[in-house]
Order: C-alpha cells, then structure tokens, then sequence
C-alpha cells in the first residue's frame, strides 16, 4: 500500500500534500525502503531514522535550486533519493550501474555532493552559507546540514562549527540527528552530553513561554519594521544565554549557535513547527532532533543489521569468485582473531579504533579485553595521534581503520608516526576495492600516503596466514607500519604453498619462470598465480609468480634479478597506479640504473572506481584475472590459437627466496 508514495515524483508533488497526511506518507516511506532493501541490502537504519525529517525538510524548502541540503556520511540519504524522483531505481542501489548508496551530484540536482566519509556536511554547508551572505542571498535561502551524533566527533566537524559561530548572519541550519548511535552506540563526552540534554524537562516550559514573546514580536516587525525583528532575534539568543544551567544547548549557545531542542525528530507537527522558526532565524542554529536509528525496521537479533544489511543472495549468487582458491575466513576475522593472541602474549598489545568496533572486528576482542580497546568514535585523526602516545609511553598499540577513512589522518602519519619513528601498527582493513560502497570507500590510496614518508615499513598479506605472520613482525618492529588488506575472504590455504618465516623487505617466489614475472602484492598473489597457470596451460610457458610482501622497503636483490632475467615485470596491485606498489618498484629501477622498460603496471588507473559487487569493481578495474591474462598475452605476444592448450592445470613450485 504506497498511495501517497506513488503519487510523489519531486518534492513539488509532496508540498501538494496536506500536513495531516504526511504521517502516512511516512509509513509508506518506511515500508518501501524495508521492502527494497531486503533485497538490495544496504544502509537501512540511518535512512529509517530520518524519513520524517526528511519529508519536513523537502516540504518546507526547495533544494533543487533555492536551498541547499548537505547530508553528513550521506548514508542516510535513501529517504532523500525516493522524495527526488529516484523512487522507481531504488531497486539498483549500490549494485553495478545502479544508483550509488550515497548522495551523488552525477544523479541529480538535489545532491549536491558526493560524500561517503563523515564530518564534512558542515564545512562544506558553512562555505555555501558563506557564499549565501557574500551575494546578498542570505534572507531567502538557507544551507541545512543533516549531521548524526557520531559525525559531529570527527574533527573537520568540529573546526567549521568553531569557525561559523562568530557570524550572526549566516543562513545556516545544522540538523543534528541524535540517534545516539555511530554504528554501535555512540561514545565520547558529547554522547554524555547529549543523554542529560535528552533527560532535560525544565527548558522545554521555559521555552514555551520565550517562544510566544518572540512569536508577537515578529508578527508586530511588519508594522513596527526590521528593528523588532532584531529585537526578537536578539531576545531569543538572551534569553537563552541567561539560562545557561537549564538550558540544554549551553554548549551551542555558548558557541555562538540558536541551539533549538531536544525535538522529537519523528513527530510532524514539533518538526515542521521547529524548522519553520529555524527559517525564521538569521543566526547559525543547531536543530537537536532525537530520532531512532532504524525506526520501524525489527533487527531481530543482528543488531548491526540496522546499520546497514547485506545483499539478498539473487544479487550476488551469479558472480564468479575473484580468484580460483578463495575461501577461507574474511581477512577482518584473520586479524581479530590475531589479535587476541596477540594480547593474550602480551599486556602492552592494545587496539584503538574510530567507530568501527564492528566492521573492524574489534567487537570481538572488546568482549576478551574490554580494558585493551580504545573506539575513540569517528575521529581518525585523533586514533594516530593517540596511538603515538600510547606507543611513547610504553604500549604497542594497534590501529585499525579502514583504508578510505585513514586518509583522514594523512598528517598524523607524518608528524606524530614517521617523522620521529613512533612503533605504531596501522591495519588497514577494506584495503582495495571494497564493492557497494563505491567511489568514497574505496581503499586504493594507502600505499601511497603511507610509503610516501621515509620510516614507514609498508606490507600486504597474500592470505589469512601471512596477515598473522605480517601482524607479528610489526608488534615488534621499532618503527611505524602499515598492513593492508582487502574486504574480501582470505584464500583457502593450500599445503603446496609452504609458510616460511620472513623479514621485512623479503619477497617470496611462488613458482617460477622466465618468460615474464608477475610481480604481485597482497591479495594479487592469488590472482597471479591464476594467471600464470592459464598462460601455462594455454601456451605452455612459465611466468615466474611472485609475492612482493611489501612495498617499503621493497626487496632490491629481487627486483634487480628479475628486471635482468625477465622480457618482462608485471606488477599487480589493486591500488592507484599513482604512487602505488608500481609506481615504487619503477622508481626503484629508475634510481637503481635497472631496466625500467621492462616493467609494466597493473592496477587501477587515473579513475574513481564505481560502485557494484568486489568482482564487480575489480573488472571496471581491469583486475581481473580474464583482463590481466589478455594484458600479458599483449605485452608477451602471445596468440592463443597460435599455441593451442598446450597442458592442463599447471603446478605451483614454491621456492623462497634466501638472502
Ligand atoms: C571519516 C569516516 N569514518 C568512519 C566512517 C564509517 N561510518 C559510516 S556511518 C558511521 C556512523 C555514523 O553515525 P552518525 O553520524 O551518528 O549517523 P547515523 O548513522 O547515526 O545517522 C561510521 C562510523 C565514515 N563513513 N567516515
Ligand atoms: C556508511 C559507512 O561508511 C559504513 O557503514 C560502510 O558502509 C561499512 O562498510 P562495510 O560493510 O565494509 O563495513
Ligand atoms: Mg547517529
């Protein structure tokens, strides 16, 4: 039943809509993206959590051309994407050509940016809100930002709103959706903060009462002209700033900012009431809407769920594995399980996080070691930072983080990591092409920004037994390190590929060869070696597979044999060539006087890759193993019907090299 719903092609058609009806549009709203998502998986409970705010928001003004709407993370944006005409293509969302999970300007006019990392909306809506002001435009248009608890930790969020509280004419409304919750609950001192705001009764009588004052002065500003409108303006941030104890928003107000709130985000009435009078302000104001993650979606017992599900198997059941041995445990319950051996060894071995408990797997180690993991909320730069800390005094900590939300604390690897040494292990989990989220998720510039500073030591595991094997060397080596891997099951590990210990700077060859050598790092090895036993069993030559381990330092000895004994060096990563894994063994020939011409690059080149399912992206890519065999029949001059199948499965021959 979505007889509203089907009737809503643009928010024009929603304003047509009479107030009381909008509760059921809701409920539509809410049984729709259920609906949709059961299949499609996807980012339920943030887009659930905001279906009346949104409505209100598009009901009460126009972000085609006139607002401007800016959503922190953007996850929650499904509401958004449904109201703005998209209704009839959610069914494609975050799959391969479909809609993307996040806002996205390529989509439609009403997404004004591509966002997919948090605590940005608000630097982003202040420099429109400051562009507003700069033309004159401030009285008619406003910027909103929709930001979530969690969001409003991360740093950036916290410089615009130290930034935009000293202006008393910016057109800026901050929605501060307060669900309590990042992706697990939220921590911190403004969770604290925001739960005695959310117990707070007093204000809200004494509110009552300076609204109807302020209500009369407004309504006389048109026959008593634009002074009382100032008075009343002013009345409102007095009146507040005399109330400090009881006032919920101190904070805010003390900040600068019309803190107006707590509101309850899920009833019309309090809503378009609320944001009718944030219209009316001329100040920057911090709207505190208390919502529910997930509203009207049961998740039964996967509470994560409500963050955001997976795809129904329909969607992915059709898809070929990404290499021939996959399947053994996700590399993420690789490295959890790691760790807790780790700390069970020894005491000084601790976690830090920024609000990715679950997808990092550290939930699992908090239940061990409660005392041992640090989730400092969404607030990257703060976990290198106090990683360094916690290393100079003495511990070993372990950060993890995603690939794509490191980028946040590029500085602090620099400064507080590199610069002066500092023994902290970074894990990089969702390193590489991650799938549905897209473009903004995507880990593909970790090699770059860690191998870029001189001290880093910089690896990728080529399975699930390497990552502990690389997990080791790090906790105890005495400078920063970086490992990456992928979102992605590890390979099944086969005997045939014995498990020798190593040290840093050391590759290991798989199998050998000397018509060609695959170069590979990290989850490529797998890759390789698929591409090698086909070209075997094609054309019946060898490719020397190797398995480069790290990036930083890279092995020389190994580079500069096979530049000299090879026609040709293949390196694969799933990577940006730019400043990649590539890009570092070519400027190793480049300095070394090695033959640079004979190396060739594979990974991903000058593009953002879309989203779709891993395989999926790693295609767009050209990283998979039909496109890599293709390339290196290309370079090697290889024709397929010129050899025929020259032998069946080829085998693997381990050898390891020694120095
Ligand atoms: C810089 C960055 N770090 C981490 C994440 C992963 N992440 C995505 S959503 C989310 C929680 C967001 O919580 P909140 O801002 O409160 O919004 P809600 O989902 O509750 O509406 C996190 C940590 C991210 N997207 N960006
Ligand atoms: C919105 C966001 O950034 C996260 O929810 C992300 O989508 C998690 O992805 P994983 O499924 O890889 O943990
Ligand atoms: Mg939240």
């Amino acid at each position: 039943m979505s007889d509203l719903l089907d009737r809503i092609n643009s928010p024009e058609d929603l304003k047509l809509l009479p107030r009381e009806q909008l509760p059921q549009l809701a409920e539509e709203l809410r049984a729709f993206i259920k609906d949709f998502t059961n299949t499609t998986g996807g980012h339920i409970g943030s887009g659930m959590g905001v279906v009346e705010l949104t409505i209100a928001l598009h009901y009460l003004f126009e972000f085609k051309q006139q607002d401007h709407l800016i959503f922190d993370v953007g996850h929650q944006c499904y509401p958004h994407k449904i109201l703005t005409g998209r209704r009839d293509q959610m069914g494609t969302i975050r799959q391969k050509g479909g809609l993307s999970g996040f806002p996205d300007p390529h989509e439609s006019p009403y997404d004004r940016v591509k966002t997919g990392h948090g605590g940005t909306s608000l630097n982003t809506a202040v420099g429109m809100a400051m562009a507003l002001r700069n033309r004159g435009e401030q009285a008619d248009r406003k910027v909103v930002a929709m930001l979530g608890d969690a969001g409003l930790q991360e740093g950036s969020a916290l410089e615009a709103l130290n930034y935009a509280g000293v202006f008393d004419d910016l057109p800026l409304i901050i929605v501060l959706n307060d669900n309590e919750h990042g992706i697990g609950p939220s921590v911190g001192a403004f969770m604290k903060y925001f739960s005695k705001v959310r117990s707070g009764t007093i204000y809200r009588a004494a509110k009552g009462n300076f609204k109807r004052l302020t209500k009369m002065m407004e309504s006389a500003s048109p026959f008593f002209g634009k002074f009382t409108y100032d008075v009343a303006d002013r009345l409102k941030s007095s009146i507040h700033g005399l109330v400090p104890v009881i006032a919920p928003g101190f904070l805010f107000e003390a900040l600068g900012y019309f803190y107006y709130g707590p509101i309850d985000g899920h009833d019309f009435p309090t809503l378009l009431e609320a944001l009718e009078d944030c219209k009316s302000f001329r100040r920057p104001v911090v709207l505190h809407c208390i919502t529910t993650k997930g509203k009207g979606y049961s998740y039964k017992q996967d509470r994560l769920a409500y963050h955001a599900g997976k795809p129904c198997k329909s969607i992915t059941a059709h898809l070929p594995a990404e290499f021939s041995a996959q399947g053994g445990p996700a590399y993420t319950d690789v490295f959890v399980d790691e760790m807790m051996r780790l700390a069970e060894e020894d005491k000084d071995v601790v976690a830090i996080t920024a609000a990715m408990l679950e997808g990092t797997g550290l939930v699992k180690f908090r239940d061990k070691f409660p005392d041992r993991v640090y989730d400092v909320g969404m607030a990257e730069q703060h976990a290198v930072g106090m990683a360094q800390g916690l290393a100079l005094a003495g511990q070993k900590p372990i950060c993890a983080v995603y690939s794509t939300f490191m980028q946040r604390s590029v500085d602090q690897i620099f400064q507080e990591l590199a610069l002066i040494n500092t023994p902290v292990v970074m894990c990089l989990d969702r390193a590489g092409l991650v799938g549905p989220d897209g473009a903004t998720h995507n880990g593909v510039f970790d090699i770059t920004y860690c191998r870029m500073f001189p001290n880093m030591t910089v690896m990728a595991p080529r399975d699930g037994g390497e990552l502990r094997q690389m997990m080791r060397l790090a906790v105890n080596h005495p400078g920063p390190t970086a490992i990456r891997f992928p979102r992605t099951r590890t390979p099944m590990e086969s005997a045939e590929l014995p498990r020798l210990p190593f040290k840093v700077g050391e590759s290991e060859q798989l199998r050998d060869g000397n018509h060609g050598c695959l170069l590979a790092y990290g989850t490529m090895v797998y890759m390789a070696l698929d591409v090698a036993g086909e070209i075997y069993s094609r054309y019946g030559i060898e490719l020397a597979v190797i398995n480069a381990r790290f990036a930083k330092p890279l092995d020389a000895k190994m580079i500069a044999r096979e530049c000299a004994r090879q026609p040709v060096v293949f390196t694969l990563e799933d990577h940006n060539l730019a400043g990649g894994f590539g890009a570092a063994v070519l400027e190793h020939a480049n300095q070394n006087q090695l033959d640079a011409g004979k190396i060739e690059m594979f990974g991903i080149g000058d593009v953002f890759i879309d989203h779709g399912q891993r395989v999926e992206a790693l295609a767009m890519a050209g990283l998979d193993v039909p496109t890599l065999i293709k390339r290196v029949e290309q370079r090697l001059g290889l024709k397929k019907e010129a050899v025929g199948n020259a032998e069946p499965a080829a085998k693997i021959k381990p050898r390891v090299l020694t120095h």
